[in-house]
């Protein structure tokens, strides 16, 4: 048994320039495994379907926009059911664990992950961790049904529980290994990613007939390859009910303000498309676009000059724009974090009002009326919407078809529209940011006429810091996406 671990993607190279980044399978630790007909080849819904099964050699292009004599590029394996499965139904024993902040369509995923275990594939023992990584070692199991399940696609949050902190690694292995679970079904985001990870090495260190499959949650869209997140759209859509009532208030009211805090740590997605969305916003602040206040071109002459045009405004404002600016005058709480480690931001909503109150307070011929909204735990709190619900059943199935092919050390994730399995580091790697030299944002500084904040000297400065960008654009027409990950949501 070869236990020795390789952190390396399993890559895998064709002509044309073509490169699969494989995942790994429970047959490069364990050899000589039996295998068992698909039991969805006598599923009389299934058997109807031609080319149901995927073939073996299947893969999907990260890229899709390429040139005639570019290479093929990276390549991820494709998603789907397989011929012949690694699992015998009654050897399986599910486990499923939510980890991290709340996102819209959790449950729906729980839901179709046990309803395709029991429905598909005749498994019968589905686990549910309660309350994140710590569950595994400190906190008793949920038994799930098809029956426990049926309507949980229909509350927000998630039905086994989360947490943030807890990840003990040795501990929830030892979990592991002591119940004998020998599928584990991981949803979180970039940080619950980098612990299934973890956990994956460590079950193939010990040589352990487990798999350890991911599925990607996030609010903030901030995982790279993958379209986009699940539980996006919902709160994309559930943004435009506290901006309506921004606009409601700042509309009826005498210079009125209205301003509205996003989620949105690093990554500005659902600012910048809740405001593309609603066509009301004059003014997207988001973390990746740095802006300032003072001064011609700044942020309080854009809104006095709004006032003075329209009467009124709405700012949406994602919560990690502008922390550098509420650093430098608060030095003491830079450093605060929550319990998985990532940094407390500060309230720059409640900061920016106060900000525009002041100035505002400055010039009597202009009294306005500012209201505040920050609707974020509402948004995160919501059931997915339908689209949503259908994204997290694909995922849901997807990353079961994968599991029980054998498959291990993944991330179930929709690449250009196709469902793939892609190694955990791709996805832990980096981080997905709204690209400012991109379409997309340049459509919302169209669309609110907002100044982009950036003048001749930061576009030097721009070039500086990255160079490829800027070469590029020399070369290329505006068409061109930028960055192959980063342009998934940005540059369509
Ligand atoms: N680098 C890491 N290695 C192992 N576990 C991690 C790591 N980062 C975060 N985790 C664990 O993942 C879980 C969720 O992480 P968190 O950052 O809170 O949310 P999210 O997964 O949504 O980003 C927590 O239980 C945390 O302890
Ligand atoms: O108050 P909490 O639970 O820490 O959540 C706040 C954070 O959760 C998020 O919605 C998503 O973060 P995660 O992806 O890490 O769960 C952030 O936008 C936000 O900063
Ligand atoms: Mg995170």
């Amino acid at each position: 048994m070869d236990n020795n671990i390789s952190c390396q993607m399993k890559v895998e190279t064709g002509e044309a320039g073509y490169v699969l980044e494989d995942v790994p399978h429970l047959t490069d630790y364990i050899p000589d495994l039996p295998t068992y007909p698909n039991p969805l080849r006598s599923n009389p819904a299934y058997s109807v379907v031609k080319q149901y099964f995927v073939d073996a050699d299947d893969t999907v292009p990260q890229k899709v926009v390429v040139h005639k004599d570019g290479p093929r590029g990276i390549h991820f394996r494709r998603a789907g059911p397989r011929q012949r499965v690694y699992f015998a139904p009654d050897e399986v024993h599910a486990a499923i664990v939510t980890c991290g902040g709340l996102c819209p369509g959790l449950n729906t995923v729980i839901r179709e992950i046990v309803c395709a275990l029991y429905h598909m594939y005749g498994v019968t023992r589905v686990l549910g961790i309660d309350g994140g990584y710590r569950g595994f070692y400190s906190k008793n199991t949920i038994t799930l049904t098809p029956k426990f399940v049926n309507d949980i696609h229909k509350r927000g949050g998630t039905i086994i529980g989360t947490s943030r902190g807890g990840h003990d690694k040795p501990k929830i292995v030892d979990s592991i290994q002591d119940r004998g679970i020998n599928q584990v079904y991981i949803i979180g985001g970039d940080g619950t990613q980098k612990g299934a990870a973890v956990i994956y090495q460590e079950v193939r260190r010990r040589g352990l007939k487990a798999v350890v499959a991911g599925i990607p949650k996030t609010i903030d869209n901030d995982i790279p390859v993958i379209d986009k997140s699940f539980g996006f759209d919902t709160a994309v859509e559930e943004a435009q009910r506290a901006i309506n009532a921004a606009h409601v208030e700042a509309e009826s009211a005498e210079n009125g303000i209205g301003v509205v805090k996003l989620m949105g740590r690093y990554s500005g997605f659902i600012a910048m498309y809740a405001t593309l969305a609603s066509r009301d916003v004059d003014l997207c602040l988001i973390p990746e676009s740095p802006f300032y206040l003072e001064g011609e071109g700044g942020l309080l002459e854009y809104v006095e000059k709004r006032l003075k045009d329209d009467g009124h405004m709405v700012i949406v404002v994602a919560e990690g724009a502008g922390q550098e600016l509420l650093a430098a005058e608060n030095s003491k709480t830079t450093t605060a974090q929550d319990a998985s480690g990532n940094k407390l931001l500060q309230d720059v909503g409640l900061w920016l009002s106060d900000k525009i109150k002041a100035h505002f307070a400055k010039i009597p011929s202009m009294p306005i009326t500012l209201k505040y909204i920050d609707p974020t735990y509402m948004i995160r709190a919501v059931p997915s919407n339908a689209s949503d619900n259908v994204y997290c059943t694909l995922l849901a199935q997807s990353c079961v078809h994968g599991v029980m092919a054998g498959y291990t050390g993944f991330t179930s994730g929709l690449v250009n529209g196709r469902q793939t399995y892609i190694p955990f580091n791709r996805i832990t790697e980096k981080q997905n940011n709204v690209v400012i030299t991109d379409r997309m944002w340049a459509r919302l500084l169209s669309s609110t006429n907002q100044p982009s904040f950036l003048g001749p000297k930061d576009v030097c400065e721009f070039k500086k810091h990255e160079p490829d960008i800027c070469e590029f654009k020399k070369q290329e027409p505006a068409t061109q996406s930028v960055d192959g990950d980063k342009s998934k949501a940005n540059d369509i």
